[in-house]
């Protein structure tokens, strides 16, 4: 059974989504028959183990006249050749046997978990050689390399023997822990405590390891088996001090002494039984782990249940109470805050580099939304990841600057930034709400502590007492009863985490929140609700939100400015309600002919044709030209600029201004002023 669940961690399929509720919620296995059975069973025999010499005080290698005695009222499990009790030696020989099996599982247990995690964790060259010492351990065959090293030490002790063991039966777990690793460490819980500042160190022992649990306590109970078949096995072949009595030993002495001719059955039947049974009860704890984790084996939902018979929420405030706030705006309202100028992120994929974001220039103003839309694939979120520098490989930003303007005027490139500086920004200036809160949250860590996290790592000199204080009114700010501090993610709908995420998000008073498709993952109401509290919240707190969504429908709701993305380039940008009187860019349109407004006059929805293109062959021209109702002969030959037009009305306030790349529009007016009063070229009819 360990065996099912190994193979499925290895092959990820032990569904992450569905593990248990809390750390410890794999215990909850243990409420079956099967598993409660095995627990007696081991209990029993740690029993026998600390308790037998107390009630059997008869000297196991004492040996007197009663010889090879069936049981009897004497001797309960009969004698020996020489005379010597059964019992006494199975209860005497219980201790080596338990005790080498869990120390020597134990060691190999902490050997997995290092070697495991640090290779999983830290990739690269360590994990090339960690894994390179895993699989050369799993081929050694170790019952002949423990037979041999036994061999070479016939003075060694149980401790040598232990050593040996567990020197032997490290690998498999590692291999196991690192491929669990590896698929942890890209969860957006592990990313958001990466983003949120927290060390390596913490991370793999606090994000990761916790994860692992009902994983280190399988492979540690089936080391246990092994080790314990590897010391019987040793002492069976005489090849441990078999003076010290183990069931190993007791089965020793009965084959050298030839118990099954003389039909002694009560000298070998005892210790082979106990050895059988230990190796029962681990199999069915195991069992109980195994069926709990692995959602093909579960049967029932008790943590679903669980969480169903929980209280629910408090309602959330009206966000009208919330708004009534001081209103002061801070001085440098509408100040542009982020600058990215002309920023290029490529995926260095092998072949030729593909270009996700193209050579894309936008501002975003203080306490100001920016939308940025599109559909899937033009390049959003690798936007949203390179604005906070949370790329991985293989995307590298190949060229533009990320200018952020602090609060005292100075500028910073934050391409310029690295190592602690970059971690210090992020978080304090800059932080990130992703896209799906029940990845994005540590399901095994109560929401008030990943709150408490961020400012662990970035308020070290915080008081626990200031901490817990922020972390409730945190929880406040963003309409989530602070009681619920101790609630795991799951207990939580799903508009409530992401919630959580946002508390997450203002823990340390950013000026800019990026926002990647928050709300995708809710229904219309909760969506609506969510981004009710956003806009309230930004108004309150003035902080400037780059908000990522493919609904442009919701992004006119929210936004101050809209930008349209296309195949990595940005095609217009425009004031919220001048995009939406009259949008530009064919893209555009036929984007906003996709989605039905979230409130307002029903619109017919007409979609675009063709799908997006394969950003490794774009088209010649306009990259929008095969999809483009209103393409012309120019279209395939000259690719569009983004075109400034006139603000409207003639004013010089940016803010107000528009931008499409069209060459419906490249005509002489662009750039002019002198335009009509919607800012557009008189001559065009959009
Ligand atoms: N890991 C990757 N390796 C190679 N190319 C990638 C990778 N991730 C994204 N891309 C390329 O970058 C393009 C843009 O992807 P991105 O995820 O930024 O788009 P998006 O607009 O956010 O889409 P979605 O809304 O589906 O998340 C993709 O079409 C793909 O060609």
């Amino acid at each position: 059974m360990t065996t099912n669940l190994l193979a499925d961690v290895e092959s990820g399929t032990t569904g992450q989504e569905d593990r248990p509720a809390s750390r410890f919620g794999w215990l909850r296995g243990f409420r079956s028959a099967r598993t409660l059975t095995g627990v007696v069973l081991m209990v029993l025999f740690v029993l026998m183990a600390l308790l037998g010499p107390v009630f059997v005080r008869t000297d196991p290698s004492a040996v007197s006249d009663d010889v090879l005695s069936p049981p009897s009222g004497a001797h309960l499990l009969g004698t020996t050749h020489t005379g010597q009790d059964v019992l006494a030696q199975l209860i005497d020989g219980s201790r080596i046997s338990l005790l080498t099996g869990f120390v020597a599982a134990a060691l190999a247990t902490v050997l997995s978990l290092l070697i495991g995690l640090a290779a999983g964790y830290l990739g690269g060259l360590s994990d090339e050689l960690l894994s390179l010492l895993s699989n050369i351990f799993l081929v050694i065959p170790s019952l002949p390399l423990v037979v041999i090293l036994t061999g070479a030490l016939p003075e060694a002790g149980s401790l040598a023997i232990i050593i040996v063991i567990s020197l032997t039966s490290w690998a498999w777990g590692a291999r196991v822990l690192r491929a669990q690793t590896l698929s942890l460490r890209k969860r957006d819980f592990v990313e958001a405590a990466r983003a949120s500042g927290e060390s390596t160190w913490r991370i793999i022992f606090r994000e990761i390891l916790p994860n692992q649990t009902a994983i280190v306590a399988a492979t540690f109970l089936s080391t246990v088996i092994g080790a314990i078949l590897t010391q019987a096995s040793l002492a069976f072949l005489g090849l441990t001090d078999v003076t010290q009595w183990s069931w190993g030993g007791m089965l020793y002495w009965a084959q050298n002494s030839a118990a099954l001719n003389y039909g002694a059955w009560w000298w070998f039947v005892p210790p082979g039984l106990c050895i059988a049974l230990v190796g029962t009860a681990l199999s069915l704890i195991n069992f109980g782990i195994d069926e709990f984790i692995n959602p093909r084996l579960r049967s029932a939902h008790i943590a679903t249940k669980n969480a169903r018979n929980k209280p629910m929420a408090r309602r959330l405030p009206s966000d009208e109470a919330e708004s009534d706030d001081t209103g002061a705006s801070s001085p440098t309202h509408g100040d542009v805050v982020l600058e990215i100028r002309n920023l290029t992120v490529e995926y260095q994929t092998g072949g030729d580099p593909i270009r996700a974001v193209d050579d894309v220039s936008l501002q975003l103003r203080r306490g100001e939304v920016l939308g940025i839309a599109g559909e899937s694939g033009s390049g959003k979120s690798t936007l949203a990841y390179a604005i906070t520098r949370l790329h991985q490989p293989p995307a590298r930003i190949t060229g533009g600057q990320l200018l952020y303007t602090h609060p005292d005027g100075s500028r910073t490139d934050l391409l310029t930034l690295s190592g602690k500086a970059l971690t210090a920004f992020r978080w304090e200036e800059m932080s990130i709400v992703l896209q799906s809160a029940m990845n994005a949250l540590n399901p095994l860590l109560r929401i008030g502590v990943q709150i408490d996290d961020a400012l662990q790592a970035h308020r070290p000199a915080m008081g626990a007492g200031a901490r817990s204080a922020r972390v409730r009114e945190l929880l406040e700010l963003v309409g989530i009863d602070p009681q619920r501090s101790a609630a795991y993610p799951h207990e939580l709908s799903g508009g409530m985490r992401q919630r959580v995420m946002i508390a997450i998000a203002l823990t340390l008073d950013p000026d800019v929140i990026v926002m990647d498709e928050p709300t995708t993952a809710l229904d219309v109401v909760t969506q609506r609700q969510i981004l009710q509290r956003i806009v309230s919240l930004k108004d309150r707190l003035h902080f400037a939100v780059i908000f990522i969504t493919h609904d442009l429908s919701m992004l006119i709701e929210l936004s101050d400015r809209i930008a349209v993305m296309y195949a990595g380039r940005v095609v217009e940008e425009a004031p919220a309600k001048h995009f939406y009187a009259r949008p530009l860019h064919p893209y555009s349109q036929g984007l906003l002919a996709s989605f039905p407004t979230l409130s307002g006059a029903k619109r017919v929805l007409t979609g675009i044709a063709g799908a997006p293109p394969d950003l490794g062959a774009l088209p010649s021209g306009c990259s929008f030209r095969p999809r483009c109702p209103r393409a012309f002969d120019r279209c395939p030959v000259v690719e569009p600029p983004l075109l400034l037009l006139a603000p409207t009305g003639g004013s010089e306030d940016v803010a107000g201004r528009r931008q499409v790349a069209c060459l419906l529009y490249d005509g002489a007016d662009a750039g002019r002023s002198g335009t009509g009063s919607t800012g557009i070229p008189e001559k065009v009819q959009v």
